[in-house]
């Protein structure tokens, strides 16, 4: 049987605001299959960011599960988490978060090198992903040079370079223009088809929700999930 990607279970997060405790996330479920680009909307503050970061093992929640490839990593030591982060979790940022200093290969190559496995095999997946994400000729450019979508791009490559089960985005398209925001998330949505990968993007951005499986609101504290026609037609598909 195949193991679900990303697991959350009754997650709970509070953060202290003064003498007050603010339950940020409230017995909060979901999961993220393979394959599937999934979208969350909500209002700025709802927590979103929040559980991005519980999701990529960068916080830890207060109560809850947090199940990654089948194993509950909710109580692992840091050196743990930053071995589930390295090998099972993607990230791609709202600035692409890129080393300046570094031509756009050599990105890739710090991944695979915190990873030890900067080899022929690995050195070829990394031309491989910059000609699937259109920049193989930039390949041994400096990222400071390149525009915020080629920079995207980039981030989007690197964020596969471990071949991560978990792709993990926080508004990938907020520095960018609603021509060069279509074309970023097409391509995550190819890259998680193609590579069969599990897809989380937080997002304000109504206008690339067509590109998503499926859609959920950050509402007091849960995630619901939203109709779309997608989902509908899906739905009507599998039970006529
Ligand atoms: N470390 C922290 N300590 C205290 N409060 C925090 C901390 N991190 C986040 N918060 C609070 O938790 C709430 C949710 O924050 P979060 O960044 O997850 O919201 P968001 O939905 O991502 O918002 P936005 O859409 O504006 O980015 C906010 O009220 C925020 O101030």
């Amino acid at each position: 049987m195949t193991k679900i990607p990303l697991e959350l279970k009754n997650i709970r997060k509070v953060f202290q605001d003064g003498e007050q405790e603010v339950e940020i996330l409230h017995d909060l479920n979901f999961q993220a299959i393979k394959g599937e680009l999934i979208a969350i909307l909500g209002p700025s503050g709802s927590g979103k960011s929040t559980l991005l970061s519980i999701a990529g093992a960068l916080l830890s929640p207060d109560g809850g599960e947090m199940i990654v490839n089948g194993e509950n990593i909710a109580n692992y030591n840091d050196k743990q988490k930053a071995d589930v982060r390295l090998h099972s979790i993607g990230y791609i940022f709202q600035a692409s978060n890129l080393v300046p200093y570094l031509k756009v290969k050599d990105q890739l190559k710090l991944v695979a090198d915190l990873a030890g496995s900067w080899n022929k095999e690995t050195q070829q997946r990394a031309d491989e992903l910059l000609k699937s994400v259109g920049l193989a000729h930039r390949a041994n450019h400096y990222v400071q040079h390149l525009s915020g979508g080629e920079k995207q791009r980039v981030a989007i490559a690197r964020s596969l370079m471990n071949n991560p089960d978990i792709i993990l985005a926080d508004e990938p398209t907020a520095s960018l223009d609603s021509e060069r925001s279509s074309e970023i998330v097409a391509l995550i949505a190819k890259e998680v088809k193609e590579k069969n990968k599990a897809a989380v993007m937080v997002t304000h951005d109504e206008s690339i929700l067509s590109y998503c499986d499926k859609i959920y609101e950050m509402k007091n504290g849960q995630l619901t999930l939203r109709t779309t026609l997608k989902t509908t037609l899906k739905t009507t598909l599998r039970t006529t």
